[in-house]
């Protein structure tokens, strides 16, 4: 079994709990509130931006000019898309790069992006590429899982988790060049190295549960504070 085999057969129970989380569920029910949108938009706008980072550093990497050309795309598309995402709705977002700056970013996205930035300072594309693949694949998923369901026609709703175009799609969509990447970074590498890019493909696969649950409940540092500091031992944010 190759390395990509043995890691999606792995990341299965994680698909499944995201499809069932409520937040995902809200998506398909159009029954999610508007803070719950505009929280998972702000801090997805500035995880999108953490990526930036995480896809120079493959190109950086790259051992094969063709790794480096497609990581080079791949960059050209997420920075046209955050351009695209800063133009819209800007009355009801603070939809432009300076003040998105000033974006706290709450827990989860601090953890997530954190895990994704530690990989960098590998230098290696083996234990890089996972975990950024890993929610490339799982939004890939969810798209073609909530195409199966019956779901609202409104927007946002109705967009939200549509992949469009093949882009990410088919034997040369990028989900699948990801995965021959990684298959083919892993015939060198050790049996300790491979677990490691499974463990950190598995591990984003986790946060990506976590990141629907910090928005569906409208996670902050605030919350984590009084969590803390009000004296009553603690609940499970
Ligand atoms: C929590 C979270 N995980 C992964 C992505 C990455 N992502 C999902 S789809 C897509 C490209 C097409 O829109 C990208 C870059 C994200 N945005 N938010």
């Amino acid at each position: 079994m190759s390395l990509s085999q043995d890691i999606l057969f792995e990341a299965q129970p994680y698909l499944i709990a995201n499809e069932k989380h409520p937040f995902v569920q809200g998506i398909i029910k159009g029954e999610l509130s508007p803070e719950q949108l505009r929280y998972y938009d702000k801090q997805d706008i500035a995880f999108e931006y953490n990526e930036v980072a995480v896809i120079n550093a493959l190109i950086n990497n790259s051992t094969t000019t063709d790794q480096a050309l497609l990581f080079h795309k791949r960059q050209d598309m997420q920075l046209h898309m955050l351009d695209d995402w800063l133009k819209r709705e800007p009355e009801s977002m603070p939809h432009d790069w300076e003040s998105l700056k000033q974006t706290t970013i709450q827990p989860i996205n601090q953890l997530y992006r954190q895990h994704m930035a530690s990989t960098i300072q590998t230098h290696s594309v083996l234990q890089i590429l996972p975990s950024f693949a890993a929610g490339e694949w799982m939004y890939v998923e969810l798209g073609k899982f909530v195409a199966t369901q019956t779901r609202v026609k409104e927007e946002p709703f109705q967009s939200f988790l549509s992949m469009s175009g093949d882009d990410f799609l088919g034997p040369k969509g990028y989900i699948q060049q990801f995965f021959d990447i990684i298959d083919h970074e892993a015939e060198s590498a050790t049996p300790r190295e491979q677990e490691q890019a499974k463990q950190t493909f598995l591990k984003s696969c986790l946060l990506e549960w976590y990141f629907w649950d910090a928005a569906y409940k409208l996670i902050t540092w605030d919350d984590w504070k009084k969590n803390a500091l009000g004296g009553k031992g603690g609940v499970t944010l």
